[in-house]
């Protein structure tokens, strides 16, 4: 029976899927780019701007937990339409709070911003779950997150030029709101690309039911939620109390080193101007430098990890060079390229590892449950980080001590990767090994169990 993955046009749906991420990294990451002139503008302490990214997080502590149950309920096309619209609104209410000079309105929009945010990586994941499955899936979804990171590059190198020049006869110049309000029709641009692919799977359901039909097969699933099932089963709370301790170690240490990377990225800004005195368009620039690396070679270590295997180390590693890379933000005068480069690295090692690695430690059947939670808990980690982080400036007036503190974090990120390495290797190391190798040993292995099985209902 034809499926989506079968059709050639799976392409156009990855490029579609990439982009309206994109636009929502893109606006994500726009605060960290318009720092400076956000707080000069609107008055802003550091924790008060760094708030900014905690109320993006707090509706996602819950909200990617309910939002595979969401997708399976009203289907993809939906709860497509739903959050690129949340996000839209979300950045137009910023947009405004920000023109207003309104900071409680500023933050209303963030709020609605994150509420579309998150949930959209979770239908966004499920699209190309079921446009791939069994095909490219994940090679499509590393080159998902290699243009979506790209959405942030674009950011840092266009939102400063904005700033400073407008865009004539539009928006004015050296006014923030003028930035973000191209963000909007950033946002605008993935709403179109939202409805481009409606139409497309619109398209798809007929061409699929008229072909079904012919081949007299099974009634066609209207939706692509439904075609989900295979791959992105019902979310079922219950699941979680038989995940491992695999998994919730991963879990941790997924909230630990993330709050290593992306809120270090909010205030990077604001680290690489206080230290090397350069201006906001250069520091942007500078800051850009960690994702710009992450984007072009996400593809490759994905690659690398399906290979090699070694996660559980390369977790651990890349949490230990997250501590290096800060402690030497911390105490060192090195040229801050090098430490930039070197996050670069150790974020794309840490995001090729983390995402398969849960999927290898639980039952197939609870994958959307466990993406759902980690997500969640993740965003437990982005919410407070950015009060600690903002609290931390505010009170010592300089970044020393908040670098510090991201080194102390990390470092928490390595114990967790020692301790994973540790019950991994008693489970017998399966995220070390070779996906493919672990296969055919579990295949080997349940073959070995249905022989046994055989020949004792044979003997009876
Ligand atoms: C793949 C991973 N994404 C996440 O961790 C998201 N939960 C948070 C992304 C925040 C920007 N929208 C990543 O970006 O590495």
């Amino acid at each position: 029976m034809m499926q989506r993955s079968d059709l050639k046009s799976r392409w156009v749906v990855l490029v579609l899927t990439a982009v309206i991420l994109a636009g929502s990294y893109f606006n994500y990451d726009g605060p960290a780019a318009l720092k400076a002139p956000l707080q000069e503008t609107l008055h802003l302490s550091d924790t008060q701007y760094n708030l900014l990214y905690s109320v993006y997080s707090f509706p996602n502590i819950v909200l990617p937990l309910f939002g595979g149950l969401l997708v399976d309920r009203c289907g993809t096309k939906a709860s497509l339409i739903l959050f690129v619209s949340t996000i839209v609104l979300g950045q137009g209410i910023f947009a405004a709070g920000v023109a207003l000079r309104r900071y409680d309105i500023a933050l209303v929009g963030r709020t609605v911003f994150g509420m579309g945010g998150e949930s959209l990586t979770v239908v966004q994941t499920t699209i190309q779950a079921v446009w791939f499955q069994g095909k490219e899936m994940a090679f499509a979804m590393g080159l998902g997150l290699t243009v979506a990171r790209l959405g942030s590059v674009i950011n840092d190198w266009v939102m400063p030029a904005i700033y400073q020049s407008g865009v004539p006869g539009l928006l004015p110049p050296l006014e923030p709101a003028s930035a973000l309000s191209f963000g909007f029709f950033i946002t605008l641009l993935s709403l179109g690309c939202a409805l481009a692919l409606l139409l497309l799977e619109v398209r798809t359901d007929r061409f699929l039911a008229a072909q079904h039909k012919r081949e007299q097969a099974q009634p066609l699933l209207h939706d692509t939620a439904a075609g989900a099932e295979a791959v992105v089963e019902h979310m079922s709370l219950a699941d979680i109390q038989h995940f491992s301790a695999s998994y919730w170690l991963l879990t941790v240490s997924c909230v630990v080193v993330y709050a290593t990377i992306l809120p270090f990225n909010n205030v990077a800004a604001g680290v690489i101007m206080g230290k090397y005195g350069v201006s906001l368009e250069v520091a942007d620039r500078l800051m850009s430098i960690p994702y710009l690396i992450a984007a072009c070679i996400n593809p490759f270590m994905g690659t690398a990890v399906d290979l090699l295997g070694y996660r559980a180390v390369m977790l651990t590693a890349g949490a230990a060079a997250l501590a290096a890379v800060h402690l030497s933000l911390a105490w060192t005068m090195v040229p801050v390229v090098l430490p930039l480069v070197a996050m670069g690295l150790s974020y794309s090692a840490y995001a090729a590892a983390i995402w398969p690695s849960i999927a290898l430690v639980v039952d197939g059947r609870a994958m959307g449950t466990a993406f759902g939670l980690t997500t969640a808990v993740q965003n437990g980690g982005m919410a407070s980080m950015p009060i600690a982080v903002g609290t931390l400036r505010d009170t010592t007036g300089s970044y020393q001590a908040v670098e510090i503190f991201f080194a102390c974090v990390a470092m928490v990120g390595v114990a967790v990767g020692v301790a994973l390495n540790v019950v991994n290797h008693r489970a017998g190391g399966g995220l070390n090994r070779v996906a493919k190798r672990r296969d055919a040993l579990e295949k080997k292995l349940e073959a070995v169990i249905r022989e046994d099985l055989e020949a004792d209902s044979q003997s009876r």
